[in-house]
């Protein structure tokens, strides 16, 4: 660990003088990098979707829509709107500030760390990674040690694309973390669990450093039947894609479980039974399109919230397990009780409990009664339930009759709220989260208005408060000494 505490000091030392430098502030710089992630990407495909299946087991088509694409895209919108992101806004000044003008020009922060998680390890290290370039930082990665083989594919391959004396990448676990974290950062963007995001807080405390936080949770799904019955077939095949179609319901913004009237969960039930055996076939153990357990540990994990015994007599689909291929067979709960783990835990796996209520209208107090989400989800068409669910629930989203699809849609902030994280990225918020906005004034010293300073007196007192409330007319009268 000491030679790893070095090659930090060391990379650090770097990445500081790079940035003291001046070279990354430049647009062309950072566009340089920006089109290097793209041919990175774009030269690797094979080996980058080899890396994934070794982690994840993801399939091809998978890894490229939730992480090859998905990052070219960012990567894209990012070199066509530099340009524009880059230039200083104008404000406009109240004519009290007369004649005095004022902007905000976005100024990097300087030396980036970005933490990232294990589940989309790709999008997860390079989309941050994006962000910091466009707003014009260094930036130093360390992707998650449970996907190491895409972990060891970043740190060989980033140094070949992309500057060396700006952008770092160092391999390790909590270890190496805990070393960083150690260090002074002018930012520090996390992804990753809630309890480690406590962690991350506390170490950036120690140096005042901003944080943003992409964490997990309980993403709740609200099917609201009578509305959406003629489209209940799209309804069940977003939730089967959502829940199993990515990384095996490992993703922060899956459908967590799903909230139904009573009268309506057996049907749903069979409608879903149908659509996961027309996505994964009738052995989704064989099938190519399913993910499989990160690692040994998480297996457990799922098999300790299955073991429960009142959760075990809520299975009425699926529940097979095989820690040798680290599978989890498509898994349908129907109301295990509220107090088991798996209701009060993220699940992070391909398990779907549906809890039933009387009046779908019961689930707005359900997901008060729970921590922040990341995300809300809800198939309805009623108009007065999408208003209940905006003004009174909070979460980082909220998606109407779509799961999961915000997270691509770059036109939208992304982040959570509360225990779900602070900050937000994607497209120009990505800009903006590695951005300090600095406020500009320019001021004139063509004139000065006495009543600014003391000594005090009652005209003066006057003339502010009148100032304060832009009262320009009664000002002029003031200072004309027609108004007392
Ligand atoms: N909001 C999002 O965008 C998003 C995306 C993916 C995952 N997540 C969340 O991430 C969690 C799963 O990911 P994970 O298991 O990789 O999370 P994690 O919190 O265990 O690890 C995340 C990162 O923190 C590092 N880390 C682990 N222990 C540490 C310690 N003691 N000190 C400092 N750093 C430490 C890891 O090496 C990794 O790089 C879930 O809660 C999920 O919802 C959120």
């Amino acid at each position: 660990m000491e030679a790893m505490k070095e090659t930090v000091d060391q990379n650090l030392r770097e990445m500081r003088d790079t940035f003291a430098s001046g070279r990354t502030r430049s647009v062309k710089w950072r566009k340089t990098q920006l089109q290097a992630i793209i041919e990175m990407v774009k030269d690797n495909e094979d080996k980058m979707c080899d890396v994934l299946f070794q982690d994840l087991g993801k399939h091809r088509t998978e890894a490229f829509r939730d992480e090859l694409g998905f990052v070219m895209r960012s990567a894209e919108t990012a070199l066509k709107c530099l340009d524009k992101w880059v230039v200083p806004k104008k404000s406009n000044l109240p004519l009290l500030f007369y004649p005095a003008t004022g902007k905000v020009i976005s100024e990097p922060y300087g030396t980036v760390l970005v933490l990232s998680s294990w589940n989309f390890p790709i999008s997860l290290s390079l989309d941050p990674m994006i962000g910091a370039i466009s707003a014009g930082n260094t930036v130093l990665l360390k992707a998650s040690e449970l996907s190491p083989n895409t972990s060891a594919f970043l740190a060989k391959t980033i140094p070949s694309y992309l500057d060396t004396k700006a952008i770092k990448v160092i391999e390790g676990g909590p270890d190496v973390a805990t070393i960083l974290l150690q260090h002074q950062w002018d930012k520090i963007f996390f992804t990753g669990s809630p309890r480690i995001g406590k962690i991350i807080m506390a170490a950036a405390a120690n140096h005042l450093t901003p944080v943003t936080l992409e964490l997990g949770g309980k993403c709740p799904t609200i099917i609201d039947h009578h509305s959406v019955s003629k489209d209940m077939k799209s309804v069940v095949k977003r939730i089967t894609g959502a829940k199993w179609g990515s990384c095996s319901g490992q993703a922060c913004i899956s459908v967590d479980y799903v909230l139904v009237e009573q009268s309506f969960a057996s049907s749903l039930v069979e409608m879903l039974k149908p659509v996961i055996k027309s996505f994964f076939g009738e052995n989704p153990k064989e099938s190519g399109s399913l993910a499989r357990i990160v690692t040994k540990k998480h297996f457990q994990r799922l098999s300790r919230l299955l073991s429960d015994p009142r959760v075990q007599a809520s299975i009425v689909y699926g529940g097979s397990m095989d820690e040798e291929k680290l599978y989890v067979e498509p898994t349908i709960l129907l109301d295990p009780p509220l107090d088991s783990e798996i209701m009060n835990e993220e699940i992070f796996g391909p398990i779907l409990p549906i809890i039933t209520l009387r009046d779908i209208q019961e689930s707005i107090g359900f997901i008060k009664s729970k921590p922040k989400p990341l995300a809300i989800y809800a198939f309805t068409k009623d108009e007065k339930l999408k208003t209940r669910i905006l003004s009174e629930t909070s979460s980082g989203s909220v998606t109407f009759n779509d799961v999961m699809i915000q997270y691509m849609c770059d036109a939208l902030p992304f982040g959570g709220v509360g225990e779900s994280g602070m900050g937000r990225y994607h497209g120009k918020y990505s800009f903006e989260c590695f951005s300090h906005e600095k406020a500009v004034m320019e001021g004139s010293l063509a004139m000065d208005l006495e009543p600014r300073y003391p000594p005090w007196n009652n005209f003066k007192l006057t003339f502010i408060r009148l100032a304060f409330r832009e009262a320009y007319f009664k000002l002029v009268l003031l200072m004309l000494g027609l108004k007392k």
